[in-house]
């Protein structure tokens, strides 16, 4: 796999604190110097932004997110801005975000309890809450939030998007939509997933606080990545050999999508064991693909003796036929990607799996497995997949807005591309296809998984340049190709 070395570490809240804690402690760094060089990057990224902006508002909350807020407004007074400046409550005397409102105060700010605001602002500025967010806004903040959302005015936001979480993405009440974000210090992970799009274009200002003080990253964005060329005397034997397993009564559509892109991704060979009906139009429209009607393990058995790699589940439904298959499968100890229904059987039937494993649930699927329900796993993500990493000893796919990698070991990668286009059927048995012949050509699990999400939604944002309605698995193919083949951006 090449990849480029530019690594974006993402970080948790609590380790953001520690690192704010050792910047003073260490770096001799106080809260208060921070907070003010938090304050003039996130107003000098105002400026870039949105430079005939003249009239702001920026909208405090009692905590340190609202301290930055005061010093943004004192900064853009001092440049000549209009500023109106609202205050959902007194901060902790003593406090940071006290000495702040102080300062704006004696530059001559006038500080406003909130109300309905009745002059139109530029910009706004949301300081109300950053990674101290710990319950569903209520009271004035719900109330202050709901007013921003409708005014249709754009949204700078300091460091997170108040009402998000930073470390989950998940919102717990009504949370604010931003244009930007000026994020401080260190990417926040929950910005990254879920709804931590709500955070909109990010810009990461380290005010200084040097990369040493930063400790382990809990995850990392997931870089552009592709397979090296391939050598001149390769053959197909040297590019393995997928076998796709499933296809049941009614979604053959589903084994043909996963085999159509293993080949498309490179896999040397591609089989299909499926139901006998669907043979003739796998064959016909799809020649090079070698379909077989199989009607129980005996019919499998010498499909399995062939192949390098599996994709199992895709179609496979979860009546006698798939799970005769499945189990007949997963005792071939092949290397393996499990998805959909291979995934629902394991549910019912927990079992020995294959040492080099990829599942890819989407997250009613991982719900399922965890026992838990859809919304507890989006509630953190990143705890859900590695949970089921653990569990499964398995490299996990989570699925969705900003899918998650994450490894047995507890490593985490987070995919930055993808659409909301791919919210159409056979998306996820493309994605399936692409990892297994990705695991074929002798990516191991980790790399087959980073690499084959990522070349997934990325392939999704160059065919949703036509529009994300209407995007269809397929049209994912000739964007995958040439992404593969390092010929797209
Ligand atoms: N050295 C530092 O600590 C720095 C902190 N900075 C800013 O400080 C922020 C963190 O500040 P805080 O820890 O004070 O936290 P916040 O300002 O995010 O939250 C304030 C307080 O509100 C309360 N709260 C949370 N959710 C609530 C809800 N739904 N309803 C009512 N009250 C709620 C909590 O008790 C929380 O402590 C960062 O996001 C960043 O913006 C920056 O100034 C950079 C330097
Ligand atoms: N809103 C979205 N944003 C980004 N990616 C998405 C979105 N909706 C779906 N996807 C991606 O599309 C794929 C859908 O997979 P899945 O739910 O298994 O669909 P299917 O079973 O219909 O093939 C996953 O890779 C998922 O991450
Ligand atoms: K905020």
């Amino acid at each position: 796999m090449t990849a480029p070395s530019i690594d974006i570490a993402l970080f948790t809240s609590d380790q953001a604190r520690a690192i704010d804690r050792r910047a003073t402690d260490e770096a001799g760094m106080p809260g208060y110097e921070l907070m003010n060089r938090a304050a003039a990057s996130a107003f000098a990224m105002l400026r870039r932004r949105w430079p005939a902006a003249r009239r702001l508002r920026v909208v405090c909350g009692t905590g340190n997110n609202g301290g930055d807020g005061y010093l943004v407004a004192r900064d853009a007074r001092a440049s000549g801005c209009e500023v109106v400046l609202f205050a959902l409550g007194e901060p902790r005397p003593g406090s940071d975000a006290e000495r702040a409102r102080r300062d704006f105060e004696k530059a001559g700010g006038v500080v406003h309890p909130w109300g309905p605001p009745t002059e139109p602002a530029d910009v706004i500025v949301d300081a109300i809450y950053g990674t101290g967010l710990n319950r569903a806004p209520e009271g004035v903040a719900k109330a202050a939030i709901e007013a921003m959302g409708t005014e249709g005015a754009p949204i700078l936001a300091l460091d997170v998007p108040s009402g998000v979480s930073a470390d989950t993405g998940a919102c717990p009440g009504v949370a604010v939509r931003a244009e930007a974000t000026a994020c401080f210090i260190v990417h926040k992970r929950g910005l990254h997933t879920h709804q931590g799009e709500r955070a909109g274009a990010i810009e990461l200002f380290d005010l200084g606080v040097p990369a040493s003080l930063r400790g382990t990253p809990d995850a990392h964005l997931l870089q552009p990545a592709t397979l090296p060329p391939r050598p001149r005397d390769a053959h197909k034997g040297t590019n393995g050999h997928v076998l796709v397993i499933g296809g049941d009564h009614g979604t053959g559509g589903a084994a043909r999508m996963a085999a159509e892109a293993a080949a498309r991704t490179g896999a040397g060979l591609v089989s299909v064991a499926t139901r006998e009906e669907n043979v003739l139009a796998m064959n016909a429209a799809r020649p090079e693909l070698m379909a077989r009607g199989v009607d129980g393990p005996q019919t499998l058995a010498p499909l399995l003796d062939k192949a390098s790699v599996l994709a199992l589940g895709p179609g496979l439904g979860q009546a006698a036929w798939g799970h005769a298959l499945w189990t007949t499968a997963l005792d071939a100890n092949l290397p393996t990607v499990l998805d959909a229904d291979g995934l629902n059987l394991l549910h019912a039937e927990p079992r020995d799996l294959p040492g080099r494993l990829v599942i890819t649930p989407h997250p009613g699927e991982a719900g399922r497995l965890l026992d838990r329900s859809t919304a507890d796993v989006q509630d953190d993500r990143f705890a859900a997949a590695r949970e089921l990493a653990r569990r499964f000893r398995a490299t996990v796919v989570l699925k969705g807005n900003g899918s998650l990698v994450a490894t047995p070991q507890g490593a985490v990668f987070v995919c930055p591309w993808g659409n909301p286009g791919m919210a159409s059927g056979g998306m996820g048995d493309t994605l399936t296809g692409i990892i297994a012949g990705l695991l074929a050509q002798g990516c191991d699990a980790t790399e087959a998984a980073c690499l084959g999400v990522g070349l997934h939604a990325r392939a999704a944002d160059v065919a949703a340049r036509a529009g994300e309605r209407g995007l269809l698995a397929g049209d994912l193919l000739e964007p995958l190709r040439r992404l593969l083949n390092g010929r797209e951006d």
